[in-house]
Formats: structure tokens, C-alpha cells, sequence
């Protein structure tokens, strides 16, 4: 069942902040959304959240019209990851459980508690589970939130700049973490990011969004270095070493191993 945005528009007064978006993501893929500050990218993943409603446009599920669901429905088959919201007053065991009460409720059944236990063990997040949500640090709380919406097993996961308070290694333990699940349970992942790295190694497809705007969708092994110049109005050249895709911006490095520098893609390169 593919996601399916058709002709979403999105206004506030007489600004245009999302404009005739139309894509569609795939099961087993995460689909990266990159772009400039306020160019909509979190504008759009609210939209398919249900948060935000644009009544003229679209947004499906194989056949399912997810614009006509109310919030509970939504849950069921989307987990949102905000950048900002966290909940209040709960302990770190209690924002895990609602990761699984979309399904069953206040009464949680044996194979919710062993799910919580697989993932409490996975992510080590034992040392906290009585703590407050609100005490713990920016990085920590992004774990336990991450850990809560894969608990909702939802088709879709939209993560809006999931991993921007964790430390290098939870950064790409997490990436990772989400790439795999999302291959194995066959989820639909949208995720915004703001790190073109990450974006390359942790993406299967990507969505260059500007001023509202989709300037290109591609398999994330086709992006190339002109694409990022246009999408960030920065100089950006692409270097690879030993099989991984660094980004750099600013000038070109003297060492730069390719002479067309514009025209360089990562093909092959997104391991
Ligand atoms: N409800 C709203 N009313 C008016 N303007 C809004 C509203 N929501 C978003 N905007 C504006 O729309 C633009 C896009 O915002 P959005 O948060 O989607 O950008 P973004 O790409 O996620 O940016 P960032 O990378 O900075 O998080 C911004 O200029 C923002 O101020």
C-alpha cells in the first residue's frame, strides 16, 4: 500500500506555504525530507499526520483516505514523531504504553508488555523507566518518543528531525534503527532531516523541498551536488572515501577527486 499526497496546497493568509505537493513513498522505504528552514517540510508531515487538513487535496493510504479518519483511526495506522511536543507528567514507562494503547486500551495485554520489554532492552532505556519525561535530557527524551511510536507498529512513521538532540553514536544507532525496523515490519517512514549526511546514508529516496515546493524527488543515490547547491544556495561538493559519501560546503577542497564536480552523484555509494 503506497502513501499517496495528491495536489496538497496549503495557504495561511495569502502566503503559499505548501504548493501543489504530489508524491508517493513505498513500503520498505524511508524517504528523507530535506531543505532550507521554513521551506515546509514540517508543514507537510503535519498534513499527513492529520494535524494540519487541506480539504482540496488528497492524502491515501493504498485505498484508504486518510484526510476522512479522526485522530484515534490515524493512530492506528500513523505513529508522529513532532519536533516539539512531548508529553507532560509521565514516567518514561507510561509514554511507552501509550505507544501500544492505540490498540488495547488501558488493559495492556501480555504481548503488549513483551513488546515493551523487547524495545526497553533494545534501546536501554531500563535506568529510566520510572523517571519523568520532563527531567530527562533532549537526547534521552528523543529515544524514549522514538521507542513509543515504533511501539504503535503503525504503516507510516513521520519523524520531523528525530535525532537533532542525540549525541553521535545514539544519532546513528537511531538512524539505523529506524531503517532497519523499517524494513522489517514494512513501514512507509518519512523523516526530516537536516544533516545531508545522514540523509545519505540513512534515506532510500529524497524530497528536496524550497519555498513550498517540491524541487526534486529522487533515489537518494542519484543526488547530486548541483541539486544541493540549488536546494541550500551554498557551494556543496560531494567526496567519497573509502566507500562512504562525505558532504562539504563552502569552496570545493583543492583535493576534490572529480573534476565535474556539478555533475557528481553518490550512486552506488549509499551503504
Ligand atoms: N500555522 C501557520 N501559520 C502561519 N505560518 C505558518 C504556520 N505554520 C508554518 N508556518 C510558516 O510556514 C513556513 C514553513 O514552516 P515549516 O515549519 O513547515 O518549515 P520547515 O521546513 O519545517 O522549517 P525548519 O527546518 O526551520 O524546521 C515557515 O515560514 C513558518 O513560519
Amino acid at each position: 500500500m503506497n502513501l499517496c499526497i495528491n495536489h496538497l496546497h496549503f495557504q495561511v493568509k495569502k502566503r503559499h506555504l505548501l504548493e501543489n505537493i504530489t508524491l508517493q513513498a513505498f513500503p520498505n522505504e524511508v524517504l528523507g525530507l530535506i531543505g532550507p528552514n521554513g521551506a515546509g517540510k514540517s508543514t507537510l508531515l503535519k498534513h499527513v499526520a492529520g494535524i494540519l487538513r487541506s480539504p482540496a487535496s488528497s492524502i491515501t493510504l493504498g485505498a484508504l483516505d486518510l484526510s476522512s479518519l479522526d485522530a484515534k483511526a490515524l493512530a492506528s495506522h500513523i505513529a508522529y514523531l513532532s519536533q516539539f511536543n512531548t508529553p507532560s507528567h509521565a514516567t518514561v514507562l507510561e509514554v511507552l504504553e501509550l505507544g501500544r494503547r492505540v490498540y488495547s486500551g488501558m488493559r495492556l495485554s501480555k504481548s503488549d508488555k513483551e513488546k515493551i520489554e523487547t524495545i526497553v532492552e533494545h534501546f536501554e532505556l531500563a535506568p529510566l523507566l520510572e523517571e519523568e519525561i520532563e527531567t530527562l535530557s533532549g537526547g534521552e527524551r528523543q529515544k524514549v518518543l522514538i521507542a513509543s511510536a515504533l511501539l504503535q507498529e503503525p504503516k507510516i512513521l513521520l519523524l520531523d528531525e528525530p535525532i537533532s538532540h542525540l549525541d553521535p553514536k545514539n544519532q546513528l544507532e537511531m538512524l539505523s534503527a529506524v531503517r532497519h525496523v523499517t524494513r522489517e515490519k514494512g513501514l512507509i517512514t518519512l523523516i526530516v532531516l537536516h544533516d545531508i549526511q545522514h540523509a545519505i546514508h540513512y534515506t532510500d529516496a529524497l524530497v528536496l523541498l524550497k519555498q513550498g515546493k517540491i524541487l526534486h524527488h529522487v533515489p537518494t543515490k542519484t543526488l547530486s551536488e548541483s541539486m544541493i547547491q540549488e536546494l541550500f544556495d551554498v557551494e556543496a561538493s560531494l567526496h567519497v572515501k573509502e566507500g562512504h559519501t562525505f558532504v562539504y560546503y563552502g569552496h570545493a577542497h583543492d583535493e576534490t577527486p572529480h573534476k565535474h564536480a556539478h555533475t557528481f552523484t553518490i550512486a552506488k555509494n549509499n551503504q
